[in-house]
């Protein structure tokens, strides 16, 4: 639709010939033309249409022009108001341009040809004036939906705004989701995301990590055992999918699991139902599936790492997790979050990063992403006093050479400073500092007490994992060693003791 078609004038004059006039000879013109002949007459119809543009006579009885159009100005200020005036009137008409009560003014008496050309002027000023309400209107609107904390998530790119839509979207719902993204960049989070944003918050989020999981063992974990199902398997065991009734099942790396298990998940994710390792009996539970990898889902189908059918069944709902050096100015809110984080779990003071280190972070390429950055900003609050962190402390913990470092703060990023290929490690690791103190020396036993160490570790993990209630995950976290060293060690033993 042609906007000036819309173009609503209004003229005011005490003379009702003037008004004729006006109006005739605009019968063809674009515009919908209203009259009055009096300020007060005029006010009414501005209060009952919305009036584009009013020109007013100049001299009138009770309310004058410079009154009726001061009063246009402070009640509808988006109308543009014009002065109809005699050329010895002009004093007070420039008082009342210079305040911006009136924009501008026509000559009388008049000649068509140029009360058309101002009016069109006056149109044209005020679809410039409209167009930029609605410019900073729709600004405004998308600043106030912009989100710089979402759930666990920091940061407020773009490229995250969509990300959190997404999660907005796809929590409440019933459909399985599928995430994809590097190494470190948040999928966990995101799951963790989308379990809350749900109706089944109230229920457990079970998470399975495919990759650090023995694929043999893996289908106990996930759908528990009976006694006896295996060497091993001295009780009765619920696995994941038990736990995760009512609630969400999180199969973290999907693409690392074994191809025949994927097949009996295709089951599980079609029907609900599933047996325990060593039983006959079919269960059913209510669970809402969310998946993982690092990997390009369809190289990893053409790979033969993933189900295809399976892939297709899980990926109703596909949320794609960018790269930290993606995401604007991110990297930044996320280290000073993580500043604040550790700076209250060291019990140290620091205010903040130094403008260099500040372009640093900005300007690096974070090749192992959030987590890298969580890694390094704590290892930085370990190594450095504060109140501070500097660029000299950041390049020390990324193990920046110097001139790769000042490259970068001379903006040379993105390929063109030397950079190293693998994710720089911070020198201290979490995993170092948060290592347990060495226990207490045991009485000195006798030589006949003395086991062999193989046989110390065995009681131990046994220990570890009778106190964590069959849990092996948990187990391995307390040990300080992965799952899947656990695993590999029980299995192991199963070996011998079946002779294997
Ligand atoms: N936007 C973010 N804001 C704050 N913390 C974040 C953000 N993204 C990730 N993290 C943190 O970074 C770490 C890594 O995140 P997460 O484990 O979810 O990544 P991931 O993609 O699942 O990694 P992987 O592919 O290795 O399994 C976690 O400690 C997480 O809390």
């Amino acid at each position: 639709m042609d906007p000036v078609t819309n173009i609503t004038l209004l003229f005011v004059d005490d003379e009702p010939l003037i008004l004729r006039s006006l109006k005739r000879a605009l019968k063809h013109e674009p515009y919908t033309v209203y009259t009055a002949q009096s300020g007060e007459e005029g006010l009414a119809l501005l209060e009952q249409h919305p009036i584009d543009v009013v020109v007013s006579d100049k001299m009138m009885p009770n309310m004058s022009g410079i009154e009726f159009l001061a009063q246009v100005a402070e009640r509808f200020p988006d109308t543009i108001r014009m002065m109809l005036t005699a050329f010895t009137e002009v004093e007070d008409l420039i008082d009342a341009i210079n305040q911006g009560k009136v924009w501008g003014y026509m000559q009388k008496p008049f000649e068509m040809s140029n009360i058309k050309l101002t009016l069109e002027q006056a149109v044209q000023t005020k679809m410039l004036v409209a167009e930029r309400n609605m410019l900073r209107a729709s600004l405004q609107r998308y600043r106030s939906s912009i989100k710089s904390q979402f759930y666990r998530f920091v940061g407020d790119s773009i490229a995250m705004q969509m990300v959190y839509k997404a999660i907005e979207k796809a929590g409440p719902s019933q459909a399985n989701v599928f995430i994809t993204g590097p190494s470190g960049t948040g999928k966990e989070l995101a799951a963790d995301a989308i379990h809350r944003a749900s109706t089944r918050k109230d229920k457990p989020l079970v998470c399975i990590n495919c990759a650090a999981i023995p694929s043999e063992l893996m289908e106990s974990e996930i759908f528990g055992h009976i006694k006896g199902a295996f060497s091993g398997a001295v009780t009765n065991r619920d696995g994941a999918a038990t736990q995760a009734d009512g609630g969400t099942l999180f199969l973290d790396e999907i693409g690392e699991m074994d191809m025949n298990l994927q097949a009996k998940i295709l089951r599980f994710v079609q029907s609900g139902t599933f047996q325990k390792v060593g039983s006959g009996k079919e269960e059913k539970v209510d669970v809402r599936f969310i998946c993982a990898t690092n990997r390009e889902p369809h190289q990893a189908i053409a790979d033969q790492r993933l189900r295809e059918d399976l892939f297709y069944r899980l990926n109703v709902i596909a949320i794609d997790l960018p790269a930290l050096h993606e995401r604007d100015h991110d990297a930044l809110q996320i280290a000073q979050h993580f500043l604040s984080k550790f700076s209250e779990v060291e019990n140290k003071v620091f205010v903040g990063f130094s403008p260099a280190a500040e372009q640093l972070i900005l300007r690096y390429d974070w090749p192992g992403n959030v987590r890298q950055l969580e890694n390094l900003i704590h290892s930085c609050v370990v190594m450095s006093d504060g109140p501070l962190i500097t660029e000299d402390t950041l390049q020390m913990q990324l193990k920046l050479k110097p001139s790769d470092a000042q490259a970068l703060l001379n903006g040379q990023s993105g390929g063109t400073a030397p950079m190293r290929s693998s994710p720089p490690q911070p020198s201290l690791s979490v995993q170092q500092s948060g290592y347990a103190a060495p226990q207490q020396a045991a009485e000195i036993p006798s030589e006949s007490q003395i086991c062999s160490l193989a046989e110390v570790e065995r009681i131990a993990i046994e220990k570890a994992i009778a106190a964590c209630d069959d849990n092996v995950v948990k187990a391995a976290s307390l040990l300080q060693v992965s799952p899947s060293t656990l695993y590999r060690k029980m299995q192991q033993w199963g070996d011998k003791n079946t002779g294997a």
